[in-house]
């Protein structure tokens, strides 16, 4: 794995302090009671494509570093939160993963809008969420942020022997989208990370870091809490051929 995606481990134990802790402990308990850094950045990132291609797994596998070997179908949106270093700065991403049912897209398209990456998801052994992606590409236009980071993937990279569609079926496909990126997966890790990880890089990269500490500090500060609810609709934008 690259070495300049530092992903900090979750701390053991419960976590659980104690007002009368022994002085010995003292020194301790005051370091386990110092608040966490705050994170410089909060971002949002969706995963869509078509059912069953392995969207909750990616998730599941990068947040947790797990994954179900038969997950249920997700209903409307799900999401999990996991903080990440990277160029030095702390971001704390928010993933939501999608349905990929169609009868649940009008829910499911309210989440684009405040996405910075959209994970864009097919099964290189399933032909048909291959032929479903222009229909995702036009969701993208139709709900997604004009500046959002695409990256296309080709997951379930352990079944090489049932593939249905090739590496340059994929690449192909990304290069003729503006900006999107391409790389194949699979949950049991094989470069699930790293295509999270390269997707957020993109992400920052294009973020003004070098803000002056109080620009910064309100630029966290204006970010919306988690979204309970969807955000607006955006408007319609152009992308797709
Ligand atoms: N072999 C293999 N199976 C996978 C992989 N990713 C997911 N699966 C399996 O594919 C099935 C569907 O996975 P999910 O992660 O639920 O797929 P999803 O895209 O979230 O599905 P929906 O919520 O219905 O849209 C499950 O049985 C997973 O265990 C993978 O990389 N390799």
């Amino acid at each position: 794995m690259d070495p300049r995606y530092d992903i900090p481990h979750r701390a053991a134990g419960s976590g659980r302090g104690s007002e009368n802790s022994s002085p010995a402990l003292g020194a301790q308990s005051r370091r386990r009671k110092m608040p966490p850094r705050p994170a410089d950045f909060k971002l949002q990132i969706i995963i869509i494509g078509s059912r069953g291609v392995g969207k909750t797994s990616l998730m599941e596998r990068f947040t947790d570093d797990t994954f179900c070997e038969a997950c249920k179908s997700t209903v409307g949106v799900d999401f999990k939160i996991k903080t990440v270093e990277l160029r030095g700065k702390k971001i704390r991403l928010q993933i939501w993963d999608t349905a990929g049912q169609e009868r649940f897209n009008s829910i499911t398209s309210a989440y684009y809008r405040g996405a910075k990456g959209i994970v864009l998801v097919y099964d290189i052994t399933k032909l048909e969420s291959f032929d479903d992606l222009p229909k995702w590409m036009k969701m993208i236009d139709k709900y997604a942020s004009e500046e959002a980071e695409l990256l296309l993937v080709g997951n379930k990279l352990d079944c090489e022997g049932d593939r249905i569609i090739s590496r340059q079926q994929g690449e192909r496909f990304a290069s003729r989208i503006s900006g999107m990126r391409f790389c194949e997966a699979a949950k049991d890790n094989f470069n699930v990370d790293e295509i999270f990880l390269k997707l957020v890089d993109d992400i920052i990269s294009k973020m003004p870091l070098e803000v002056p500490s109080k620009e910064l500090s309100n630029s966290v500060l204006s970010l919306q809490p988690e979204p309970e609810v969807p955000p607006e609709l955006p408007p319609p934008r152009l992308r797709c051929c």
